[in-house]
Formats: structure tokens, C-alpha cells, sequence
């Protein structure tokens, strides 16, 4: 038996596995990250973030090269193992892990960048949480159709590529949302290549206040199920609903998730919008557990 110290973090409910892994040296297979992220037999997450150094990644060295700062890179995985190309919450755990366990600095007023495998995201510190310049976005042609299994829902989605897949329903009221069983996963049609994450909106009381768009939004997760909540999707869902509302929609939104609130804000950098999300994210426990590779996940013990 191997040892392996990890940290616990959450963002808004979305939990974390972090490990520590400078120069690239564990071995990460999808069995394995699946069996830590269990959360009966494993430490327990949503997903896992391996900080390794960009230089000992094939996508790290490249981003590196074109951007020299970004000395980290977030290896992240979804909790079945698979792997995923971005995650707006866990890109806040991350910079909350670099700075707490002094991998890196980052004082108020100045940038991190982050590598990952959607690009470049530069962090900086917004009162006690974290602001994330998620870059421009993607609205995906077509109207898939999204069916709730169980429950017989079906709804035209908008696709959003947000640096990972989104598909965006709007429901007509907050009790259709609190209604939605999604610990299964909404079938999508014509079915997305490489599968995606599915947001459920509605307005929160009402949808503008004070010049600010207000919505609540539930997640089924692509390798994961229904969590508490999903930085992207709360992008996509932002990004969404001022679609539909066409000219003069608010380029800040407030997007109640069921961990918490999350905003999200449409900025020009350099004359391209860009997508801004801001939220807090936490240390929840550190420890050390013993990491069998050899172990099958949840293998009942033979009678
Ligand atoms: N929870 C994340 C998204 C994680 C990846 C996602 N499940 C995918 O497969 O694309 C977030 O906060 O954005």
C-alpha cells in the first residue's frame, strides 16, 4: 500500500480531491481517480484537480510556451474518472489550494495564471473569494431536444461551449425546477458527441433587478450526476438566458445554485467579450489515505 496526502475543497458545494503532483510523477487512471472521488469507499468528491507543474504535460508545455506565467496546470477529472477540459469551481479550489499551500502567491491586485485544458484562466482574488476570466464563449447551433427521464420533461436546449460542453433549458417555474429528478442523466437529441453538462433555469423572482439578472439554476454533470453546483454552468446558464433576452439583457447575473450564489459578468478585454465568474472557494480537511492501485473500485470482499 501506497500513501497519497490530498486535500478536501469545495466552491458553492462542488467538492474537490486535490493532490499535489509538481513534476508529473503519479500515475492517474481513471479507475483509480474514480475510487478516490467515491464517496463510500474513497475520499469522496465530485471530481479530482492533480496540480502538476505545466512543464511535465504535453497541453501544459504548449500553453506554457505561449504563456510563460502559467506555471500550473489543472488536471481535471470528473468523479466516474473521465477526464474534463474545464471547471469553473475547481479553478477556484485551485487557486485557493497554489496559495494555501504556498505553491503559489497571489495578493490582492495581482494575477495567477492557470493553465487548463480549455486555455489560459487568469484569477484574481474578489473579497474573500476568487474572480476567474473564463474568455469568450461559443453558442452551438440547432435546438437539441432535452427529455428528463422519469419525469417526461422535454425541452429545446441551447448549446453553449463555455471551454467545456453545455446544453441550457429554461422551465417555466421555480416548482418545475424543484420538481426535476436528475440523478439521471437528461437524455440530449441529437446526442452530443462527446456528451455534456445540462442546466436547468428559471428567473429568481424577478429576472432584472437593479439592472442585474437574477436566475436559479439546477445541473445534471457530464461524469459526474446532480451536484450542488457548476462554475461553467452557471456561465452557460448566464450566458443563455441573456441570450434569449436579446438587446439591453444585463451583463451581470446572479446565479443561485443549490450550494450557494455565483456571478457571472460579460466584459470586453482587448476588444473581444470575455466571460467573468466570481464565487468563493474553501479548504474543507486535509489527509492522507492509503491508495492501493491494485484496489477495484467498490470490489465487494469475497464471502
Ligand atoms: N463542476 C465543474 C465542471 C466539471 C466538468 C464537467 N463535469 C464536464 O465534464 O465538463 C464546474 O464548476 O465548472
Amino acid at each position: 500500500m501506497t500513501q497519497l496526502a490530498f486535500t478536501k475543497a469545495q466552491a458553492t458545494g462542488n467538492d474537490f480531491v486535490l493532490v499535489s503532483d509538481p513534476d508529473g510523477e503519479l500515475e492517474l487512471g481513471p479507475q483509480r481517480v474514480a475510487r478516490l472521488c467515491d464517496r463510500n469507499f474513497g475520499v469522496g468528491g465530485d471530481g479530482l484537480i492533480r496540480a502538476v507543474r505545466s512543464a511535465h504535460l504535453a497541453e501544459g508545455r504548449e500553453l506554457q510556451a505561449a504563456n510563460p506565467g502559467a506555471e500550473w496546470f489543472m488536471d481535471y477529472r470528473n468523479g466516474d474518472g473521465s477526464i474534463a477540459e474545464m471547471c469553473g469551481n475547481g479553478v477556484r479550489a485551485f487557486a485557493r489550494f497554489l496559495t494555501e499551500t504556498g505553491l503559489a502567491t497571489l495578493a490582492a491586485g495581482e494575477r495567477l495564471e492557470i493553465g487548463t485544458r480549455a486555455g489560459l484562466r487568469i484569477v484574481e482574488r474578489e473579497g474573500d473569494g476568487f474572480r476567474v476570466d473564463m474568455g469568450p464563449w461559443r453558442l452551438e447551433g440547432g435546438e437539441p431536444l432535452v427529455t428528463v427521464p422519469h419525469i417526461g420533461v422535454s425541452r429545446p436546449g441551447l448549446g453553449i461551449d463555455v471551454g467545456n460542453p453545455h446544453v441550457v433549458v429554461a422551465l417555466s417555474s421555480e416548482e418545475e425546477l424543484d420538481r426535476l429528478e436528475l440523478f439521471h442523466a437528461p437524455l440530449i437529441e441529437p446526442a452530443p458527441e462527446l456528451g455534456a453538462n445540462v442546466e436547468f433555469v428559471v428567473p429568481h423572482d424577478q429576472l432584472v433587478q437593479d439592472g442585474v439578472g437574477h436566475i436559479r439554476m439546477r445541473v445534471h454533470e457530464r461524469g459526474v450526476g446532480e451536484t450542488l453546483s457548476c462554475g461553467t454552468g452557471a456561465v452557460a446558464s448566464a450566458l443563455a438566458v441573456r441570450s434569449w433576452a436579446g438587446a439591453g439583457a444585463p451583463d451581470v447575473w446572479s446565479v443561485r445554485v443549490p450550494g450557494g450564489v455565483l456571478e457571472v459578468t460579460v466584459a470586453p478585454v482587448d476588444g473581444v467579450e470575455h466571460v467573468f465568474l466570481s464565487g468563493p472557494a474553501e479548504i474543507a480537511f486535509t489527509g492522507v489515505v492509503e491508495d492501493d492501485l491494485a484496489t477495484e473500485l467498490a470490489a465487494p470482499a469475497a464471502l
